[in-house]
């Protein structure tokens, strides 16, 4: 990892107007970098604004408020997105949890993972493009008899792979891995998740990795953002995270997963108060440092702050 910022999200808002009178504030105001080499992790519970986050970023949403720069480019301003959507689409891709629904079940696997090569018209010949397919499927640990397979043809797991060896197919500098894992077999995400470190190490590989696994999270993800109604509410190192949490909701997130030393938990609990009474003080919220790197959100969340 180093200083290089690869992704910067500023007072993100990504709002869903219902009808007249409802509006969900799905993404409320949150800031973020990602730095080169870094696997970012995303967690919080159902409907806290991860997936929104990730499909804003990637353009599937056009965020209400705030701005996107990838590798110092303003790709939230729709003149630079479309000057440089050919760069953007090379080194961005997303990765969903269930890829079936963008794979296109009139196409072969073959044709699926080297589709990217033709759109982005990489003049690659057939024997090149079918060695690179090889490759791809061989990274993933997809058995090559099925590259004449058509999707309804492969298992759910054999087309989560077709979907992430379609996503790295052109060395995307960035990656946003929205629970890209978690409709696989246990062995299966292992196998993923050591490809991701793979590459992280190899390549320098970037990724946004969005999760409920808390588990997979500590052992993957550099550093770890926790998201609450729309909001950043922590943002750390993820082994600090995950051994000093800090605001409210990320001690209730992960109290069923992390059992203290009672000595350990009398500390913690005294210091929650205090901050705790600091929290709720603030008016209108912000992220705080509380000590190096580990910012927590201090002010009010309301719990109808989503709707
Ligand atoms: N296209 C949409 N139109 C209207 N509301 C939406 C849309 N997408 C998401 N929402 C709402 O925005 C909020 C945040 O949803 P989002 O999918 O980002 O949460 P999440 O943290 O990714 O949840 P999960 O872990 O279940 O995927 C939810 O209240 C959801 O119902």
């Amino acid at each position: 990892m180093n200083n290089e910022k690869i992704l910067e999200v500023k007072n993100l808002k990504k709002y869903f107007q219902l009808d007249r009178n409802t509006v969900i504030k799905a993404v409320d105001d949150i800031s973020f970098d990602i730095y080169k080499g870094e696997i970012f992790g995303l967690i919080g519970e159902s409907g806290s604004g991860k997936s929104t986050t990730g499909r804003s970023i990637i353009n599937i949403y056009k965020p209400t408020a705030g701005e996107i720069f990838f590798k110092g480019k303003c790709i939230s301003d729709s003149k630079v997105y479309k000057a440089d959507e050919k760069f953007i689409k090379m080194n961005m891709q997303i990765i969903f949890q269930d890829s079936t629904s963008s794979l296109n079940p009139r196409m072969k696997i073959k044709e699926i993972i080297e589709e990217p090569f033709v759109i982005q018209k990489l003049y690659m010949n057939k024997e090149q493009r079918l060695s690179k397919v090889y490759e791809l499927m061989d990274l993933v640990g997809l058995d090559k008899n099925l590259i004449n397979r058509y999707p309804y043809e492969c298992s759910g797991g054999q087309r989560q792979r077709v979907g992430i060896a379609r996503a790295l197919s052109l060395n995307p500098k960035f990656i946003i891995a929205d629970e890209p894992i978690a409709s696989l077999d246990a062995s299966i995400q292992a196998q993923i998740v050591n490809l991701f470190k793979k590459l992280q190490k190899e390549t320098g590989l970037t990724c946004l990795f969005i999760s409920h696994d808390l588990a997979m999270v500590r052992h993957i993800c550099n550093r770890t953002a926790v998201m609450y109604r729309g909001k950043i509410v922590e943002v750390a190192e993820t082994k600090e995270l995950y051994k000093n949490p800090i605001h409210p909701y990320t001690r209730t997130l992960f109290s069923s997963m992390l059992m203290p030393e009672p000595d350990k938990n009398k500390n913690l609990f005294s210091m929650t108060h205090n901050i705790d009474d600091r929290i709720f003080s603030e008016e209108k919220g912000k992220l705080v440092e509380v000590s190096k790197g580990h910012f927590v959100y201090m002010g009010q969340i309301s719990v109808v702050s989503n709707q």
